[in-house]
């Protein structure tokens, strides 16, 4: 496929009901396509001067034991809790091994993501992104957010509210049971993780529901593919951010490409069989006033292979004034960042371009950071 042809369909924006490409999956699969269009053309890592990734293996990434944390004697949950502190502080993000969560729920899960991708452009029109109404409950698009991109990254999307009100797809017809299955015990698994992170910070573990409202949290499931891409190099899945919520918990299929940014280098994160990646988010950095940063990361891309990752991202109610706790603000500490309505800060994030930590830099109160 020539590039001026795909280029001037403005393609991959609303294009959905059009005999064009209106996915990368699909430009991806795409016979003649061998080189990548201008506008998708993301990345120039010697012309931004970046870092390039140094460590070529994770062994050093801290694990925590979900069972002992669950289900350990009272001393095991205290060392698991000192261990998920110093994990929060020194890295931001960590594996979850143990977690009980079944193998073949989350294959389940993967498969009929794959399906939902592989739905035709007519059918999963319905749910396109238009870039502006940023809280619909079901979005499909590419890139992060067409309407502000300055240039698309070589990644579609299905992002799906499931909580406090659960959606799904209407098809493929397995996605609502496997999917609502899957993010119940997301959030089982993830509200474990931020009572253990609560604490760890020596606030009231018990008290935490209330605080941030989590019985009415917000929560959201997002699968994205990353198709092969013929210049893996010149494009991006997703450029460095940090996740708006207060944790993120990501699992991949198999195939590099997630890299996480650890003392000022890229670190490639390996997919390591049966644990989640879990990463801390903009809220928690905001309610642990500074003391658990959230970690940029982004997704390179594969010229052969197909990636794909689904995150469950879990947040306080879209009511909720986040700020920092009480308990951690002193004269000694002053408060690092400004209260916000957290469902005024998602539709920011969602609604402007993603580019680094620039959403939780405008809520912070002093340069100490
Ligand atoms: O694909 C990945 O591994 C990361 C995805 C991600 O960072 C996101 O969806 O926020
Ligand atoms: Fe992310």
């Amino acid at each position: 496929m020539a590039a001026e042809a795909f280029t001037c369909s403005s393609s991959l924006q609303n294009c959905y009901s059009r005999s064009l490409p209106s996915s990368v999956k699909e430009l991806s699969e795409a016979p003649s396509f061998t080189s990548l269009p201008q506008f998708l053309v993301s990345h120039n890592p010697r012309e931004r001067g970046e870092l390039e990734p140094v460590c070529d293996a994770d062994q050093e990434i801290p694990a925590v034991d979900f069972d002992l944390l669950v289900n350990g004697s009272p001393d095991q949950r205290s060392q698991v809790v000192r261990e998920l502190g110093r994990a929060c502080r020194d890295w931001g993000f960590f594996m979850v091994v143990n977690h009980g969560v079944c193998e073949g729920l989350t294959e389940a899960m993967k498969q009929t993501f794959a399906e939902f991708f592989d739905l035709t452009a007519e059918e999963k029109g319905e749910y396109e992104d238009d870039g502006v109404r940023v809280m619909s409950p079901i979005r499909v698009g590419t890139s992060f957010n067409t309407a502000v991109d300055k240039v698309r990254y070589w990644r579609d999307y299905l992002k799906i509210i499931v909580h406090p009100v659960f959606h799904s797809p209407a098809k493929p017809p397995t996605f609502r049971d496997i999917s609502q299955e899957y993010t119940t015990r997301m959030r089982a698994l993830g509200t474990e993780i931020l009572k253990g992170i609560w604490e760890s910070l020596g606030l009231d573990g018990a008290g935490m529901t209330l605080a941030l409202n989590l019985n009415s949290c917000f929560q959201i499931l997002v699968a994205n593919l990353y198709p092969p891409c013929p210049q893996p190099e010149l494009a991006m899945g997703l450029p460095p951010h940090s996740d708006y919520g207060l944790l993120t918990v990501l699992c991949q299929n198999g195939v590099d490409g997630l890299q996480v940014k650890h003392e000022g280098k890229w670190i490639p994160v390996k997919p390591r069989p049966n644990s989640f990646l879990v990463n801390i988010g903009d809220q928690m950095e905001i309610v642990s006033n500074g003391r658990y940063k959230s970690v940029l990361h982004r997704a390179v891309l594969s010229g052969k292979s197909t990636r794909m990752s689904i995150v469950t991202l879990l947040a306080p109610s879209l009511e909720t004034v986040v700020a920092p706790a009480p308990l951690l603000v002193s004269s000694k500490n002053p408060a690092a960042f400004r209260g916000m309505r957290f469902g005024d800060f998602i539709e920011y994030q969602q609604s402007n371009r993603l580019k680094d930590k620039s959403v939780l830099d405008l809520l912070r109160l002093n340069a100490r950071e």
